[in-house]
């Protein structure tokens, strides 16, 4: 579904991505993970035609997706920080979105499972980081997309909160969604990802199922098997 090669993205002297080369099938939860600085966010950005790599290619459906647009209405985006203009209430949000992205959406069911009908009318800049952070969900969740990039989606949660991402997130799943999720938080993971895909260096440095990244580690928990494909990079 979608295939980056060859992508190099160098922010002045510092090369973020170095060659990459990375394929992800359709279907399925994919656990975007490194370390700080790695570039996850970046490659995400790549391949949202955020940032614009220096060399390589991005193939969506087997299109390459370099300096296009349309493949956008086929997807989902949550951004890691969402910057909300602050004098607009939750519910102008929704509606504005909704009008710049003319498809169907499910914005209440979402309003209900967030708890968010309290909050309709509150201004945006006086939301707490979690109850922002519920409303950027049910921006990214209230269009149907095939691909749903989530960066950073637990950022502030409270549990039950998270446990409702995490249901949405199989949810998806289930109808044959194409799911790539950053996190730091190695719990989440183990208990929603198929496969983990591992940036190191600017290259992808493990790409498979959890327990053949415990194998390949020799290492039972995911957390310490993580921390010592990063304590690589420092050896
Ligand atoms: N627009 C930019 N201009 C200059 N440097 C940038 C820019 N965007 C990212 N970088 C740098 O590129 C590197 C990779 O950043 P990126 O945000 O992709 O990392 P990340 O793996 O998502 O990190 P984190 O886990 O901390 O969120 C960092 O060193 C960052 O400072």
């Amino acid at each position: 579904m979608i295939q980056f090669k060859n992508l190099h993205k160098r922010f002045g002297k510092l090369a973020v991505l170095d060659g990459l080369d990375l394929s992800i099938k359709k279907g399925g939860i994919f656990a975007i993970l490194g370390p700080n600085g790695s570039g996850k966010t970046t490659l995400i950005k790549c391949l949202l035609g955020m940032v614009i790599p220096q060399k390589g290619d991005i193939f969506y459906n087997d299109k390459s997706v370099l300096k296009k647009w349309s493949y956008r209405n086929e997807l989902n985006y949550l951004p890691q920080i969402a910057n909300f203009p602050p004098n607009l209430s939750v519910q102008e949000l929704i509606e504005m979105v909704k009008n710049l992205r003319p498809k169907e959406s499910n914005e209440q069911e979402l309003i209900d499972l967030f708890g968010l009908n309290d909050s309709l009318q509150k201004k945006l800049g006086n939301l707490s980081g979690g109850t922002k952070q519920k409303v950027n969900i049910v921006l990214t969740f209230m269009f149907d997309s095939n691909l749903i990039i989530l960066d950073e989606p637990t950022n502030g949660l409270d549990p039950i909160a998270l446990i409702h991402l995490k249901e949405l997130i199989k949810k998806e799943k289930e109808k044959g969604k194409t799911i790539l999720i950053t996190t730091h938080i190695m719990s989440f993971v183990n208990e929603v990802a198929d496969e983990i895909v591992f940036l190191l260096d600017g290259k992808i440095y493990f790409k498979g199922a959890i327990d053949e990244l415990k194998k390949q580690t020799n290492n039972d928990d995911l957390e310490h098997a993580i921390a010592n494909l990063i304590s690589k990079q420092y050896a």
